[in-house]
């Protein structure tokens, strides 16, 4: 069932940016399109990166497939909140689209690694929430990388090799939750979203309120 999760919520309150951050093959992206699928009125920024597609992914929705010269055109024309060098390729966050999107109203979704995280939250702290999510082990890592279309054993090495340097940021995070059984993390996450979502939603009722005590409104 779609749901917006608060149906007066857009208009009244900007949006909230979801920063989720994970090693790769946690499940951030699993995680974030169950509460797209559920939440119709949260939108996924779409960066940009130098990386290949993989096989079903798609340019402009997954991702904005760039050369490295187109993507270090926008680094210049500072067409990115934040970008980062992420296993060889680059990566960033459209500046415009975000900017439009939370003053429409929308909660954003963030699928960036640490550096971004912390780039989106040091220009943006009031609008940041950032959730880690861990792997339950690293067996469980490993096989979930292998097991994804398009894999090969070097880049599994290679993101393997990078997965404990990702972990270490863990606790500069609002939250974290172990992806184990993918329902509970999954309830966990949201529950996050409800619950940041309301008290935006306090502060600014109560804004509203001490102003007419105060009788400034
Ligand atoms: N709880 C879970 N149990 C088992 N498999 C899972 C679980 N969560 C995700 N997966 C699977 O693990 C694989 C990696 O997940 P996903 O692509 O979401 O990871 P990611 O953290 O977004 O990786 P990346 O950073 O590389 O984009 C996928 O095949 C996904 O279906
Ligand atoms: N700092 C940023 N990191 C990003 C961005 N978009 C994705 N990512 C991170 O890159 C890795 C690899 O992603 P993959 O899709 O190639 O598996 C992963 O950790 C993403 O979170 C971004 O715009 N900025």
């Amino acid at each position: 069932m779609s749901n917006s999760g608060h149906p007066k919520d857009r208009g009244e309150r900007r949006g909230l940016m979801l920063v989720i951050s994970s090693p790769s093959g946690a499940g951030k992206t699993t995680l974030a399109r169950k509460l797209m699928e559920e939440f119709s009125d949260i939108r996924l920024s779409v960066s940009a990166t130098t990386r290949p597609p993989r096989p079903g992914e798609k340019d402009g929705i997954d991702y904005h497939f760039k050369t490295v010269e187109e993507f270090r055109t926008m680094i210049r024309n500072r067409e990115f909140l934040e970008w980062a060098l992420v296993f060889d390729n680059l990566y960033g966050t459209p500046r415009a689209d975000t900017e439009a999107l939370l003053s429409d109203g929308h909660d954003v979704l963030f699928d960036v690694d640490w550096q971004g995280a912390d780039a989106l939250h040091d220009q943006m702290p009031r609008d940041v929430v950032s959730v880690f999510i861990l792997p339950p082990s690293i067996d469980a890592l490993q096989a979930r990388l292998a097991a994804r279309p398009g894999s090969t054993d070097e880049v599994v090495d290679r993101r393997m090799r990078d997965a404990k340097a990702e972990m270490r940021h863990w606790r500069r995070y609002d939250y974290a939750i172990v992806n184990d059984d993918l329902e509970v993390a999954y309830q966990r996450l949201k529950r996050i979203l409800l619950v940041e979502r309301l008290k935006r939603l306090r502060q600014l009722s109560l804004e509203d309120h001490v102003r007419k005590l105060m009788g400034e409104a």
